[in-house]
């Protein structure tokens, strides 16, 4: 793969742009942003110079052109895939848009060498977690490349279509939650009377710390939980409090009304 193009330089653009040059999948002067929005461009410009940014697709050699990211809203996808047609012809192009389906690509498109994926903005950090699907006309090689790109900014793994919703609504939407899981610890710990940075500082460690250690160890984070949890400790007043607020089922039912909502917008 040498030259990327990616339709779209906003939030999702930049956390996986940005995390694949830090990572060296492909240098930022084989890569150009199209973005309508000149804030964009002028972001791109201050803090990725080397990355071409430019205003417009009318401003990009379609044929110089290895491989098109669509990383705009999903309602949008429509009519920039139509304006992308003449010039992508037989180009893998890969659509990160929630719930806009391969088969929908592949009409505004007129080809099936599509690929969609669902990222996170942990991307940006290296620490993404990506799901892909892939149309029929999509190559091992371009699989490859797909799991080269993204694996180089967290982890990646290929699903089948109907489960792209599902990731959405977990991962995709996922680090909104979390988020919220740390800005709420903190605030409790500034509730309990810690001063603001150290209460953040804590709290975005000891999720970070937490998620390692299910990673690294193994263990059902039940067994992990359970060995917080002194009998007629501290822990276990809290446990009490967080499941009478149904801190599980909202996070379930989060989940899959984000996954709804990602197979609404198809
Ligand atoms: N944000 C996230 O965490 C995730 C987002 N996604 C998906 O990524 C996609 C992009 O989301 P996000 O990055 O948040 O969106 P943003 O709005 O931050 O970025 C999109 C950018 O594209 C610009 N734009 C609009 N129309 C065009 C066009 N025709 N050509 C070029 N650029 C255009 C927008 O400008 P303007 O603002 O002026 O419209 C904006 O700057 C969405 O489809 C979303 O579903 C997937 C996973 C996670
Ligand atoms: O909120 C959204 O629609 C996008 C898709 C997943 C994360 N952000």
């Amino acid at each position: 793969m040498r030259n990327l193009a990616m339709i779209g330089g906003g939030q999702m653009g930049r956390a996986l742009a940005s995390g694949m040059i830090a990572a060296k999948v492909l240098p930022a002067d084989q890569i150009t942003v199209v973005d309508t929005d000149p804030r964009s461009v002028a972001w791109w410009q201050e803090h990725q110079p080397q990355v071409r940014a430019v205003g417009s697709l009318e401003d990009v050699d379609g044929a110089q052109v290895d491989a098109w990211i669509l990383a705009v809203k999903p309602h949008l996808i429509a009519p920039v895939a139509e304006q992308l047609k003449p010039i992508a012809q037989g180009k893998l192009v890969v659509s990160i848009a929630a719930g806009v389906s391969l088969q929908q690509l592949g009409d505004y498109l007129g080809h099936e060498r599509v690929v969609r994926v669902m990222p996170n903005t942990p991307c940006l950090v290296g620490a993404g977690a990506s799901g892909f699907c892939v149309a029929s006309d999509v190559s091992a090689e371009d699989c490859q490349w797909i799991e080269k790109a993204l694996g180089a900014v967290g982890v990646v793994v290929q699903v089948q279509e109907f489960q792209i919703d599902a990731v959405t609504g977990l991962s995709g939407s996922g680090p909104a939650y979390i988020c919220m899981v740390i800005e709420s610890l903190a605030d409790g710990g500034v509730k309990a009377g810690l001063p603001r940075p150290l209460a953040m500082q804590l709290a975005a460690q000891t999720v970070m710390g937490t998620a390692k250690m299910v990673q690294e160890t193994g263990k059902h984070p039940g067994e992990l939980k359970d060995a917080v949890a002194s009998p007629g400790g501290t822990t276990i007043e809290a446990i009490s409090v967080l499941e009478a607020g149904g801190l599980r089922s909202a996070m379930i039912e989060a989940v899959v009304a984000s996954a709804n909502r990602s197979k609404q917008l198809g």
